[in-house]
């Protein structure tokens, strides 16, 4: 079977795994990746993306539960599953004093059907350094030539551990633009990235795990939406908090105020600024610095890891996992 019957190339089960000592790095998550999507894992420093991904990979068996690539055991059913998906791993470690097109072409060897390197050489933008050595080229352009080899056999699913670390940021752009053009021709991505812009800027939907489970998922927007929105403004002169509105009636959760600047935090930003301009427009005052905004993903990911750590992830940031 290729996929399942909700088109799912990729599917996650109560996974776990275990490393030796008994250290339970992967804790039980599920998740589930359609054709053609982009999939991003989120997560602090050893929250167990990398642990996840070589799952997927097929690298490892897993502790408990179970992966389907492409209808596929990654592990138990390798030869089916290998060939038709792309890795690119953490660390490419290829040999430093081959250059770049022996390298490609070395890599096709064992690639069955493989594109022409230089093709794919040409789609990361390292055409003009295909005589350069490996050990020559910049970190940026090394997760370049990592992600030409990922895509030499032109794969259905890609797997790409921080592809952009180490990129500046046209590099990054540039890849970004790839991925993109990936995902329009069909193939599947999971990626992992500490770049909350980049989740934000190029995922259908992500999970953001912590200590290996996940604390939130959904669309970048859903996973956003779960955490409060922002009012700030300056008090208007000879006016005190207490001359506004009732907090609670404007939909408030929370506030600071610092000096004459005061922020407000609300989960219905619709309802608190219509209120708060209402009241201004009537009190015929201006709330200088005026700024109102809905969380980034960077705000909601903070929020959402705090929580975690506090284990009070609220059900609202458990964004319903994707059923089409
Ligand atoms: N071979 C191993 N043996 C024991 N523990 C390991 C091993 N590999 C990883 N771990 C531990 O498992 C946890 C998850 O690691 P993992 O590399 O999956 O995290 P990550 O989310 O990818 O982190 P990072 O963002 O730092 O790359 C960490 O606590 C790590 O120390």
């Amino acid at each position: 079977m290729e996929a399942n019957e909700h088109g799912h190339v990729i599917e996650v089960t109560d996974l776990r795994r275990v490393y030796g000592g008994g250290f339970e790095a992967v804790r039980g998550i599920g998740f589930s990746v359609r054709r053609g999507e982009i999939f991003a894992l989120l997560g602090t420093n050893g929250a167990g993306k990398t642990s996840t991904v070589e799952l997927l990979e097929g690298l490892a068996a897993p502790a408990g539960g179970q992966v389907r690539v492409l209808g596929h055991d990654p592990y138990t059913e390798r030869a089916a599953v290998r060939p038709r998906t792309g890795v690119m791993l953490q660390e490419g470690g290829f040999p430093s004093e081959l250059t770049v097109a022996e390298t490609a072409r070395m890599w096709a060897g064992c690639v069955s059907g493989a594109r022409p390197p230089r093709e794919v050489l040409a789609l990361v933008g390292l055409a003009q350094k295909t005589d350069v050595r490996v050990k020559q080229l910049s970190g940026g352009e090394r997760r370049r030539l990592d992600l030409a080899l990922a895509l030499l056999g032109d794969p259905e699913v890609v797997f790409l551990d921080e592809p952009t670390t180490g990129l500046d940021a046209e590099g990054r752009r540039d890849t970004w633009e790839l991925v993109r053009a990936l995902r329009d021709g069909g193939t599947t991505v999971l990626l992992t990235t500490h770049y909350l812009e980049e989740a934000e800027a190029l995922a259908d939907r992500l999970a953001i795990l912590h200590e290996g489970r996940i604390a939130a998922t959904g669309t970048p927007a859903e996973v956003t939406a779960s955490q409060p929105s922002r009012i700030g403004f300056e008090l208007p002169e000879g006016y005190h908090l207490g001359d506004l509105p009732p907090l609670a009636e404007l939909g408030v959760c929370g506030h600071e105020v610092e000096g004459r600047f005061v922020r407000l935090r609300t989960r219905e930003l619709q309802r608190a600024a219509t209120r708060l301009l209402t009241w201004a427009e009537g009190a015929g005052v201006e709330l200088r610095r005026l700024d109102v905004r809905s969380a980034s993903l960077e705000e909601a990911f903070l929020g959402i890891a705090r929580e975690a750590a506090a284990g009070t992830t609220p059900a609202s940031a458990d964004v319903k996992e994707y059923a089409a």
